[in-house]
């Protein structure tokens, strides 16, 4: 990088993009400091793809300023381009190219003055080195974004943009790539990355929520559970369905929603939550247990707030 690494890596104000009638990105302005693993979350359709296109250069906003990196995103997008890597949902590699032959190739997409020797230590550092010969196609999925990561960092970004990298992996290969997320980032790399997963999020510095193109909340996971001001029971034991939808037409309960084999009901009121905790825990079957409302709590409240389908 020849610019000096600003400490504000991403900030932006009021970027809208409008495609055809459809506002889908509406008045969105967010900022990411140096060295920062920031989460995009929200449902599919929010606007989250759309948001990191403009922040990368590859989409122009309708409206909005900002920077990316220290360069203007209006006016310096080959700059920004230049020193981003960008892991799409549908990144793939050449199935019939070895491991090795893919990251040469890569690397001499990207210009580098030694493709064989970044490719060799994008090897070593992804602890492939035994595998190098090995066709892409033969990895199983986790290797195979792992992979795509390596072959991101090739050009030694600044800031890596990741989109859905985990989708349809394993919990064990993503936790192994979230591993790796963590390693780059202590490293000074800034990353930002989307992701549908609760587990994620909270590996996360901090996360924005974003929901029909509009970024409801941000923070870290303390500040957004914190600020929804949320009081939570736990409830188990029989007939939680049940007893799911009658609260959920109670007034008081913002939310209920079983995890597992426990119903979580919230509601801003502690108060009248504790009310109803007492007339609905008297005599009945269920026990019910004060908690700590969790991420997903505040996620499916937000939505529920936002009008929109829990999750
Ligand atoms: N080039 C385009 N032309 C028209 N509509 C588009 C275009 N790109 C995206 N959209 C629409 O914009 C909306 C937001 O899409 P986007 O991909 O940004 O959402 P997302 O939050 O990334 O969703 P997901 O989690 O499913 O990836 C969607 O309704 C999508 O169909």
């Amino acid at each position: 990088m020849s610019a000096p690494a600003p400490d504000v890596v991403i900030e932006v104000e009021g970027l809208t993009k409008v495609f055809g009638t459809r506002k889908v990105v509406d008045n969105l302005s967010m900022r990411v400091e140096r060295g920062m693993i920031y989460g995009f979350l929200g449902p599919n359709g929010s606007g989250k793809t759309t948001t990191i296109r403009m922040l990368c250069g590859l989409l122009t906003p309708d409206a909005g300023r900002g920077s990316c990196l220290g360069y203007d995103i209006l006016t310096q997008q080959d700059e920004i381009k230049r020193r981003v890597g960008y892991m799409t949902q549908k990144f793939s590699l050449y199935a019939d190219l070895t491991i090795r032959e893919n990251l040469e190739f890569v690397a001499r997409i990207y210009g580098l003055a030694d493709p064989v020797a970044a490719a060799a230590a994008a090897l070593k550092r992804l602890g492939l080195l035994d595998r190098a010969g090995q066709l892409a196609a033969e990895l199983s999925g986790g290797w195979k974004q792992r992979l795509a990561l390596g072959a991101c960092t090739l050009p030694d970004p600044a800031l890596l943009l990741l989109d859905e990298p985990t989708a349809g992996v394993d919990p064990k290969a993503r936790r192994d790539f979230w591993d790796e997320i963590h390693h780059l980032a202590a490293r000074g790399l800034t990353v930002l990355v989307s992701t549908h997963y609760m587990d994620e999020a909270e590996r996360c510095h901090r996360i924005a929520y974003i929901a029909g193109g509009r970024l409801l909340v941000t923070g870290t996971i303390g500040e957004i559970i914190a600020d929804a001001g949320l009081t939570t029971y736990v409830v188990t034991g029989p007939q939680l369905d049940e007893l799911s939808q009658k609260l959920q037409k109670t007034p008081g309960v913002e939310m209920a929603a079983l995890f597992g084999s426990a119903l979580h009901v919230s509601g801003r009121d502690a108060a009248l939550l504790a009310n109803i905790a007492q007339q609905f825990g008297a005599g009945a079957p269920q026990r019910w247990t004060p908690g700590e409302a969790t991420l997903e709590d505040v996620f499916i409240d937000l939505m529920i707030r936002a009008g929109g389908a829990p999750l």
